[in-house]
């Protein structure tokens, strides 16, 4: 039906991006740019006619509050840049919006809803509203932003995740006289809810329900402005077991009214408040049983008796911890403790400050497991540790002497190398039941092998279910961030890699061993290179190379020389290698003692799919036979800088991944180590081709070493 100025013209319309979102310098300030396209079905164009009035009803731009509200008065709002009507064809105009959004949005991570109601109609003075109105989310993610720098941004939401806990018991004691009520909740946590290993701590919001909302689920809705909150299983996570109990204490109570409670674990202390559900900021939490039956009434003379206990316990305790503290010191200065004069090395922990938690196994290597550890709060050594203290255990499990000799290298390895931000600090050493453990700081996101592994993992999923990273912004919705790598992040870690190294070489120091799964990755991203139980020194040098290192190590070391600060750049080659295969199986069909005969014939590792040909050309010349051919770590640091920052190209943040890549088959194997069951190393395989390793890579460069 045709649309005139009395009929109630009924539009269908839709919205989508038009190409990325950017960031634009005008003068000194820098924008965001976005460009949004609204397809209206059912008018005829008309230059000139239509027009979209920038008000509440026609088109409405809306900071979404569920990404961070903490700044949100520092948000300056979007400015509408330009706005032109195009006739795209079979009665269908298309609305363009270029918008500018304050750079903030992005550092911040956050959502906005632009939404299309209605359009004014000139020629008949009139607004024309929508059948249905044309809406979209844009979020502004700093790693998807062409021409953004990340710094100093805030990558994923953090905001508490509520909703967590279902069951509740209650007991309830009633303080008649100073009118409140103290609660003691047990809770229970779905053991295996994968968010519960994120969280860092609860975050119980509770208060007064509103009357008229309480549903028949023993829900009822509660204002979280005039809430109040308690927090628990504070500081460490690991006393949370997964049934919990926390205390709440309610005042003034009164009996007439319910009470609610709504339980967030915080992924941030920085963002403890929960995401505003609705505009009134309500939320639905779960009914608190506070009746007066299942009360136990505390009188007052009772706490005062327990507050006067209490007392005297604290006053004990104090001169205990005095006494202990006395006769340590007294220990330490050896003046009590003449006969374990030969103990008192500064990297023996008591055993007493040291919990194993043997259910948390954080890894298998060659000697033993490894497991999660925490040291007791009063531990203050040379290392500053997390706040919950945790720490990794290393244990080893053979006590013979020849492979005891290399765990002890290990910790020895550990004591020559000072401390620095990119090299894994050692703790101690800890005697327990005639054995070592060897005490290192935690790194809660394990080896940079696996943490690859299983990012590509997630990127190839994606891929499959057809979610383009480089794509428009409305497909990646629901994409989890902390589980992604961008470019910009491998070639973090790349540099944060050979700056460790650059240290390492400046104390003449040679690693050896250096290969992703001998990084750490700490909670927070970053890099520490680990195992220092292959180093050699000027007065210790070593020729021969490392078992099952033999993919990693120079043809110089495979030859049976000497190695040098530059048999760990060959090393380094390979690391970077894994770290742009995300975590390829380098020389995947050759077994380790087939690789100096490949090497010494000029064969080297193909191309990664992924990498620049500036980056292959780097990594080939970490492999050039001569030593002193090969760049040392001081120039590769400055190298990497600059592919870095070449290497934004409009829209390819994030690697496409070719499932296909030889290099990829043997994944299983080297992520049931995580589960466990480790691979013996040195392990014979039982064919490979060496022609597949000249590959393109060769062709692309033109040259064969
Ligand atoms: N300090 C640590 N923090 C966190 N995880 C660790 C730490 N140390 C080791 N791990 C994990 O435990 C696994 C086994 O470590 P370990 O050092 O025993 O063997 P490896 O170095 O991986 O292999 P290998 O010694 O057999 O060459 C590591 O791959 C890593 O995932």
């Amino acid at each position: 039906e045709k649309c005139d100025c009395y009929s109630d013209c009924l539009i269908k319309s839709s919205m989508a991006l038009r190409g990325p979102i950017k960031q634009v310098h005008e003068g000194n300030s820098s924008k965001l740019f976005v460009t949004a396209v609204v397809y209206v079905e059912g008018i005829e164009f008309e230059e000139g006619r239509y027009d979209l009035l920038k008000n509440d009803t026609s088109l409405a731009i809306d900071w979404l509050p569920m990404s961070h509200d903490v700044i949100e008065t520092s948000r300056r709002p979007p400015n509408l840049r330009n706005i032109h009507f195009v006739d795209v064809g079979q009665e269908t105009t298309a609305i363009i919006i270029e918008l500018n959004f304050d750079i903030l949005n992005m550092k911040l991570r956050s959502t906005y809803e632009i939404r299309v109601n209605s359009i004014y109609d000139r020629q008949c003075d009139r607004m024309i509203e929508m059948s249905s109105y044309a809406a979209m989310n844009v979020t502004f993610a700093c790693e998807r932003i062409v021409d953004s720098d990340c710094r100093g941004s805030i990558k994923v939401d953090h905001h508490p995740v509520c909703s967590f806990m279902r069951s509740y018991h209650t007991s309830v004691f009633e303080n008649k006289k100073l009118d409140t009520v103290e609660l003691d909740v047990l809770i229970s946590i779905n053991k295996n809810d994968q968010r519960f290993e994120k969280l860092k701590y609860f975050v119980a919001f509770f208060g007064i329900c509103d009357i008229e909302d309480v549903t028949n689920n023993g829900e009822c809705i509660l204002d979280l402005h005039k809430s109040e909150a308690a927090r628990f299983c504070v500081p460490n996570r690991l006393n949370c077991s997964h049934t919990r109990s926390f205390s709440l204490t309610i005042r003034p109570y009164r009996s007439d009214v319910r009470y609610g409670v709504q339980i967030c674990g915080v992924l941030d202390r920085r963002f403890e408040s929960p995401p505003i559900i609705s505009s009134k900021s309500k939320s639905v939490a779960d009914m608190l049983s506070v009746s007066a039956t299942s009360s136990a009434v505390i009188s007052n003379t009772d706490t005062s008796l327990l507050k006067t206990l209490f007392g005297y316990a604290v006053v004990l305790a104090l001169l205990l911890i005095v006494l202990i503290l006395f006769i340590t010191c007294k220990c330490l200065t050896g003046r009590w403790c003449k006969e374990y004069e030969n103990n008192c090395d500064d990297f023996i922990i008591d055993e007493d400050s040291l919990t194993i938690f043997e259910d948390r196994i954080i890894g298998k290597g060659r000697f033993g497991t490894v497991f999660l550890g925490q040291l007791s709060p009063d531990w203050h050594g040379p290392v500053v540790l997390d706040e919950c203290q945790r720490v990794a255990v290393k244990t080893n499990r053979y006590l013979d002497k020849s492979k005891k000799r290399f765990f002890i290298d290990e910790i020895e390895g550990a004591k020559v190398i000072s401390r620095h931000s990119r090299l894994l600090s050692s703790i101690g050493t800890v005697f327990k039941n005639g054995n070592i453990l060897h005490i290192q700081e935690y790194c809660a996101n394990g080896n940079l092998l696996e943490y690859l592994i299983l990012k590509r993992r997630y990127m190839t999923e994606l891929q499959e279910r057809g979610i383009d990273l480089n794509g428009s912004l409305t497909s990646i919705v629901e994409v989890d961030f902390d589980e992604v790598i961008s470019f910009h992040d491998l070639y973090r870690i790349a540099s944060q890699i050979c700056s460790g190294m650059v240290y390492l070489s400046s104390k003449l120091i040679v690693h050896n061993a250096l290969c992703a799964k001998h990084i750490l990755i700490t909670q927070d991203h970053n890099v520490k290179i680990g195992d220092f139980g292959f180093i050699s020194t000027s007065t210790t040098p070593n020729n021969s190379p490392v078992e099952g290192q033999q993919k990693w190590t120079s043809l110089e070391l495979l030859r049976g020389e000497t190695s040098t600060q530059l048999s760990d750049v060959w090393s380094f080659g390979v690391t970077i290698w894994e770290i742009f295969t995300m975590g390829g199986r380098p020389y995947y069909n050759v077994p380790d003692a087939g690789i100096r005969g490949l090497v010494e014939k000029g064969f080297r590792l193909q191309k990664p799919d992924g990498c620049s040909i500036q980056l292959y050309q780097l990594m080939r010349e970490t492999w050039l036979d001569s030593p002193s051919d090969r760049p040392c770590f001081n120039v590769i640091s400055t190298r990497i800088a600059n592919l870095a920052q070449q290497s934004s190209p409009e829209t390819n943040n994030f690697m496409t991944i070719s499932t296909l890549c030889d290099y990829y088959l043997d994944d299983a194997a080297t992520l049931s180590s995580r589960r466990g069951t480790i691979q013996e190393l040195g392990q014979t395989q039982t064919h490979y081709d060496p022609a597949a390793l000249i590959s393109e890579s060769e062709r692309l460069l033109g040259f064969r070493m």
